[in-house]
């Protein structure tokens, strides 16, 4: 990752709707070759931050600059500058999957010996050879997905928007969506990416978590954590309900998430295990162990936020 000059740069940006403020001075850059996460609770102003920077909502004030273009200024232009994915991308269902990329190619002007190597490319990265000449309403959501990734991508951008791109996309298919993000990074491309995937939120090199329109932190998912205050505790039990009934109120305890195969109990020093241990046998809940653990993304953003429900 470059640290020269940012190549997306937003100051103070800030959106009204009504009496409701859906995005409150928001300041960042984003630099080459760097993958920025916005995260955030439903609501937190993703969307409306996303559609801002691609140049398709005006912001009521500040100021957002992307591969040298004053994108308020000269919304048209930027949008040649800036590859955007929204949340629904418009496929055209009666279309082939290369009908829909040679539409936005054409969109784009993108000349025709690029289009087909970098579609090819793309369809390979992503498993959609053999679908070339399906019609995009015949396909699964998560390979609709990756085609309006190929489509949005299909001309050469410095600068990428994706709205929650793998939203009902397979675990499989995310991580194939992921290596062709990794592989637009290496070409020194910025990727700005709306996630309500904390696995996802992880990979990011940056990320700014919002809640309330407002940035409430920003830094890389290792900074993040470093903030988080005291310690995390896991507990494994066969009956986490009951394991986090007993453990809710005890002294020390921050809060209490349920995970897989147990509990991440916050508490204000790992000393307060033995506590947990006999809260927990004088409740009679059986346990196999309770170990100091890092922080998920997850428990992060619970702790973070003061949410109990966390953003995904
Ligand atoms: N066009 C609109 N008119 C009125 N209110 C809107 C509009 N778009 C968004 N909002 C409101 O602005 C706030 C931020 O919405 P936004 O869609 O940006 O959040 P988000 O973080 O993307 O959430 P989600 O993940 O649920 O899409 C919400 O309270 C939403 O209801």
């Amino acid at each position: 990752m470059s640290t020269g000059a940012p190549i997306v740069e937003a100051r103070e940006v800030s959106k009204r709707f009504g009496a409701l403020v859906a995005v409150d001075r928001l300041s960042f850059a984003v630099q080459p070759g760097e993958i920025f996460g916005l995260v955030g609770p439903d609501g937190a102003g993703k969307t409306t931050t996303m559609r801002m920077l691609a140049g398709v909502m005006r912001p009521d004030g500040g100021r957002i600059v992307a591969d040298g273009v004053d994108v308020l200024a000269d919304p048209e232009r930027a949008k040649r500058h800036i590859s955007y994915m929204p949340q629904r991308f418009g496929l055209y269902e009666d279309l082939t999957v290369d009908e829909n990329i040679r539409f936005y190619a054409d969109l784009f002007d993108v000349p025709r010996n690029l289009r087909e190597t970098r579609a090819a490319a793309m369809l390979a990265a992503s498993d959609m050879l053999p679908f070339r000449k399906r019609l995009a309403g015949q396909l699964s959501g998560g390979m609709k997905q990756k085609l309006g990734l190929t489509c949005a991508l299909v001309h050469t951008p410095k600068v990428v928007l994706l709205d929650e791109p793998t939203t009902g996309v397979d675990p499989l298919s995310r991580r194939e969506f992921w290596q062709i993000l990794y592989g637009l990074r290496a070409e020194g491309v910025a990727l700005v990416i709306s996630t309500a995937y904390l696995d996802e939120a992880e990979r990011c090199d940056r990320l700014a978590l919002l809640h309330g329109g407002r940035m409430v932190h920003c830094d890389t998912p290792a900074g993040l954590k470093a903030r988080m205050p005291g310690a995390m505790l896991e507990v494994v039990s066969p009956e986490p309900r009951r394991a986090r009934d007993a453990l809710a109120g005890q002294p020390g305890v921050r809060g209490v998430l349920l995970i897989g195969i147990g509990l991440h109990v916050h508490v204000d020093d790992p000393a307060r295990r033995a506590g947990l241990a006999a809260a927990l046998a004088a409740a009679g809940v059986p346990v196999s162990e309770i170990a100091e653990v890092a922080p998920s993304i997850e428990d992060l953003f619970v702790a973070l936020l003061g949410d109990a429900e966390g953003p995904a």
